[in-house]
């Protein structure tokens, strides 16, 4: 893929909170082209600077110096064409479902007909249809999850920032949300960036992964694995092989790159499917 003024460019990032002696630098000098269309998994260690990398992108962080450009223009503050979800249940309470959902497209002020259709497609797209009138309070997590998807798509931007969405939830539950998401990327084209500290997840969602790492990038592979990638995934030597070298990124005291785990693989293979 081409990075040429789309998707995704940071160059030199650093980032630094606090001054002097407190001051900490979880992002030194970090490079990251992440090509338009790209379902980029970003994994690291906790508090290595992941969420920072993430809020950089976002706009809701100033760096120190260096830069962001989102499709070629330089990221200074949030904007429409970047939208976020976070750790956290951030939906609004005193919203029902579907005015939850509508909060976006009705906030750019396209026509009622079209904000309603977005909001009719996308309930139904995350499986939420009947629910419209719920309050978030009488739905499960995974539900309020669902929500909060349907809200950052039928909002329409450009680029997915994902900061550990679905950390909290059961196993079961976030495969259905991975296959939720997978479909909405797919069908929307959308550029994704999706924090994780799992490295199965970012297995089983990424194009790619990077592993971020004492301040840049300390990893960066393709995942050849077709789509849908489902539990034989497990049991896979390749998958096997390519867990265990991110593993390897993650643990304290890796070089940087160069030295990624893996070669970069261009052609794709089932996830099922055994090694020819
Ligand atoms: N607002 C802040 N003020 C001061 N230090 C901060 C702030 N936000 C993050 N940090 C520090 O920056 C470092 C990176 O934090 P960050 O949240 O980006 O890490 P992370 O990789 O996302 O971690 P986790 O996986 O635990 O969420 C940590 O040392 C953290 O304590």
């Amino acid at each position: 893929m081409t990075t040429t003024g789309r998707g995704l460019q940071v160059r030199g990032l650093t980032v630094r909170y606090g001054r002097g002696a407190d001051a900490v630098t979880p992002l030194r000098d970090l490079d990251l082209d992440v090509p338009a269309g790209q379902f980029l998994c970003v994994l690291g260690p906790s508090g290595q600077g992941k969420s920072t990398l993430l809020r950089c992108l976002a706009g809701l962080l100033r760096p120190a110096a260096g830069s962001v450009l989102a499709h070629g223009v330089p990221v200074t503050g949030p904007g429409a064409d970047r939208g976020m979800v976070f750790q956290q249940d951030a939906i609004p309470g005193w919203l029902r479902v579907a005015d939850n959902i509508a909060l976006g497209p009705r906030g750019r002020g396209l026509p009622e007909s079209e904000w309603r259709e977005r909001v009719s497609y996308f309930t139904r797209a995350v499986g939420l249809d009947g629910r419209e009138r719920a309050w978030p309070r009488e739905l499960s997590g995974g539900m309020r999850r669902r929500v909060a998807i349907a809200a950052v798509f039928a909002n329409d931007p450009e680029f997915l920032l994902m900061d550990e969405p679905f950390g909290s939830l059961d196993h079961l539950t976030r495969a259905g949300l991975h296959e939720t998401v997978l479909r909405l990327w797919r069908e929307t084209e959308k550029t994704v960036v999706f924090v994780t500290h799992d490295v199965d997840e970012a297995i089983a969602l990424g194009d790619r992964i990077v592993v971020v790492a004492g301040g840049g990038v300390r990893a960066d592979v393709e995942v050849p694995f077709h789509r849908p990638r489902g539990d034989e995934l497990r049991m896979d030597g390749e998958a096997n092989a390519l867990r265990s070298a991110l593993l390897d990124a993650l643990a304290p005291g890796t070089p940087q790159r160069p030295g990624t785990p893996q070669e970069s693989s261009t052609s794709q293979r089932p996830a099922s499917g055994a090694s020819a």
